[in-house]
């Protein structure tokens, strides 16, 4: 058989038609970004024995990548497998790449793809590690691509994945989407979905795939916004009771915004959804649950991560996926109370009483019920 074996999603097929089994993984992969998650994809496609090469922008951390077969800025207590060669050299990274992988940060990309123009190969896949909704159009990742860099499959990667336990080989999953025909599912060597998945399987990294590209990337933009929420309800003193109402009412608010942008509200209960949610609410790990936490403990934003720059997600995209909650007509309150508290100078302690003072709902929103919540009858009079 032609690569790894490959049991395809159980879905609708028309009739007399046999399943797929088989995908010839690609083999010379770019990885774009050369941060702890850029380092750690690349890390696991290595591991599959691809040939991969590393893009970043700084020389330092490029020589000593391909030197010293570690990180040392970004992940220093791991070692990177053979077959990583980290450059500083756009064109040369993607020369004859048959797969890219854009792991840098979010309000980075459109840059990115300007950058990246020239030098792509014909019709090369495009992965996604990144996650977020872009500032100002509103466009999830995949959009921004499409419109920039036409003529290439897009999907994502995403998942409950810290980088530093996958690239350390901790058994870990992620889904792999991209939006897909019965045509493609039916010609597995050429679906860049199932391609991608068994590039990226490994004895402890198990990719899954999706078609609800829509689904995963909402789940992937909007956990860090919660997990900031989360992070200010322990840094404030909260306890677990608050922390996992605010998982499974911020899985709701996911839910809602998927399905107005036409994804699946199953996708939002799988990994890049609820998995993904829970391993970032539960982790001090997660830059943006521990930025959340310094903030309910008073510290001021200048001060937290000792002030240090550190890639922090949810920060930018409250104001993205809020903006385009609004814009559609979906509500998202702990979204809205964390937009309020980083970049309107909201009260963090009010901001969350009031959130939970908010007329009493159904669950699920279906039932559209609302009733006055008494804490706040007692406010008005
Ligand atoms: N870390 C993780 O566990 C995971 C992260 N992600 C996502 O991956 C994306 C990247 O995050 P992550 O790797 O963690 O971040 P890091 O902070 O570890 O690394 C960021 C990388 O992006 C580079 N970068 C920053 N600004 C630019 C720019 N303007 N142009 C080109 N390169 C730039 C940095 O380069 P330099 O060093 O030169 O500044 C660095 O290589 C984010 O969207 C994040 O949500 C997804 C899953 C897991
Ligand atoms: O996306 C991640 C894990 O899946 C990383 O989360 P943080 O960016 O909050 O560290």
């Amino acid at each position: 058989m032609d690569g790894h074996a490959l049991n395809m999603p159980k879905s609708p097929r028309p009739e007399g038609l046999p399943a797929p089994r088989s995908a010839r993984p690609y083999r010379r992969i770019a990885v774009l970004g050369m941060g702890s998650w850029g380092t750690a994809l690349a890390a696991v496609a290595a591991s599959t024995g691809c040939a991969v090469r590393l893009w970043g922008r700084r020389a330092a951390l490029a020589d000593a990548i391909n030197t010293q077969h570690r990180n040392t800025d970004y992940l220093p207590d791991a070692p990177l497998p053979e077959g990583i060669e980290a450059t500083t050299d756009l064109a040369y990274a993607l020369k004859d790449a048959e797969a890219v992988l854009l792991v840098t940060p979010s309000r980075t990309l459109r840059k990115m793809c300007n950058q990246i123009r020239p030098h792509l190969p014909q019709g090369v896949p495009l992965v996604l590690g990144c996650k977020g909704i872009e500032q100002g159009t509103g466009y999830l990742l995949s959009a921004l691509v499409e419109e920039e860099l036409p003529g290439h499959p897009v999907g994502a990667l995403s998942g409950p994945t810290f980088a530093k336990e996958t690239v350390l080989g901790h058994p870990s999953a992620a889904t792999i989407a991209f939006e897909f025909t019965y045509k493609d599912r039916l010609t597995p060597q050429d679906s860049p979905a199932a391609r991608m998945s068994v590039t990226m399987s490994s004895a402890a990294f198990r990719p899954y795939i999706s078609d609800d590209l829509t689904g995963v990337e909402i789940g992937g933009a909007v956990k860090n916004v919660i997990a900031i929420a989360c992070g200010m309800m322990t840094g404030a003193g909260f306890a677990e009771n608050t922390r996992a109402a605010l998982i499974a009412r911020g899985m709701d608010e996911m839910k809602f915004l998927a399905e107005a942008l036409g994804g699946r509200r199953e996708t939002v209960t799988g990994l890049s959804g609820a998995g993904d949610l829970t391993l970032t609410c539960s982790s001090l790990t997660s830059r943006n649950m521990s930025l959340g936490h310094q903030l309910g403990q008073g510290i001021p934003r200048e001060q937290c991560f000792d002030g240090k720059k550190v890639v922090v997600e949810g920060e930018v995209n409250a104001v993205s996926v809020v903006d385009l909650a609004r814009r559609i007509g979906v509500t998202m309150p702990i979204c809205e109370a964390v937009h309020a508290i980083l970049h309107e100078g909201a009260d963090l302690s009010s901001t969350f009483v009031a959130l939970w003072s908010r007329p009493i709902e159904s669950e699920p929103r279906a039932l559209s019920i609302q009733l006055d919540h008494p804490a706040s009858q007692k406010e008005r009079t």
